[in-house]
């Protein structure tokens, strides 16, 4: 499966959509990346210009890949695995209503999720994973990484 090669890895927001102000953008990313470097040797550095590994993107419908977005719910995001170019990089769909809180998909809990995928984890089959395909409001204020997130993340790149 593929593996970033480094411990360093770079992100850069592209865009950011109008639901949120943008420090709350910037915070729900670095919470999120967070959780993954506290279970592994990885280090995540914001960037804000030139090529990062991983190009966070807010769009609509049709964005310049394969995969277009679908309106509001149903597919919320989308990300590729490690790799040059298009690989790590993950795109949100604006037609969501973001929130820090409840009422529309969380950003901080799926940017989690996207960026278990921007490090090369697929979708788990544990209801509690949150490598769990379909979205669960979980209370984001009490969100931890399931055993089988760890052990997924830690099979790629140590502890
Ligand atoms: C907080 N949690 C999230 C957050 C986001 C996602 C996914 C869901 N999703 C919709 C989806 C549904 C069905 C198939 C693929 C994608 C996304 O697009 C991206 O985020 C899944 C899960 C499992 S969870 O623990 O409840
Ligand atoms: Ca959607
Ligand atoms: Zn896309
Ligand atoms: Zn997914």
């Amino acid at each position: 499966r593929p593996a970033w090669k480094k411990r360093l890895i770079t992100y850069r927001i592209n865009n950011y959509t109008p639901d949120l102000k943008p420090e709350d953008v910037d915070d729900a990313f670095q919470k999120a990346f967070q959780v993954w470097s506290d279970v592994t040797p990885l280090k995540f550095r914001k960037v804000h210009d030139n090529e990062a590994d991983i190009m966070i993107r807010f769009a609509f419908r049709e964005h310049g890949d394969a995969y277009s977005f679908d309106g509001p719910w149903g597919i919320l995001a989308h990300a590729f695995a490690p790799g040059a170019g298009l690989g790590g990089d993950a795109h949100f769909d604006e037609a969501e209503t973001w929130t820090k809180g409840h009422k529309g998909p969380n950003l901080f809990l799926v940017a989690v999720h996207e960026i278990g995928h921007s490090l090369g984890l697929d979708h788990s089959s544990d209801t509690r994973a949150i490598m769990f395909p379909s979205y669960r409001d979980v209370d984001y204020r009490r969100f931890r990484l399931s055993t089988d997130d760890i052990r997924g993340i830690q099979s790629l790149y140590g502890r």
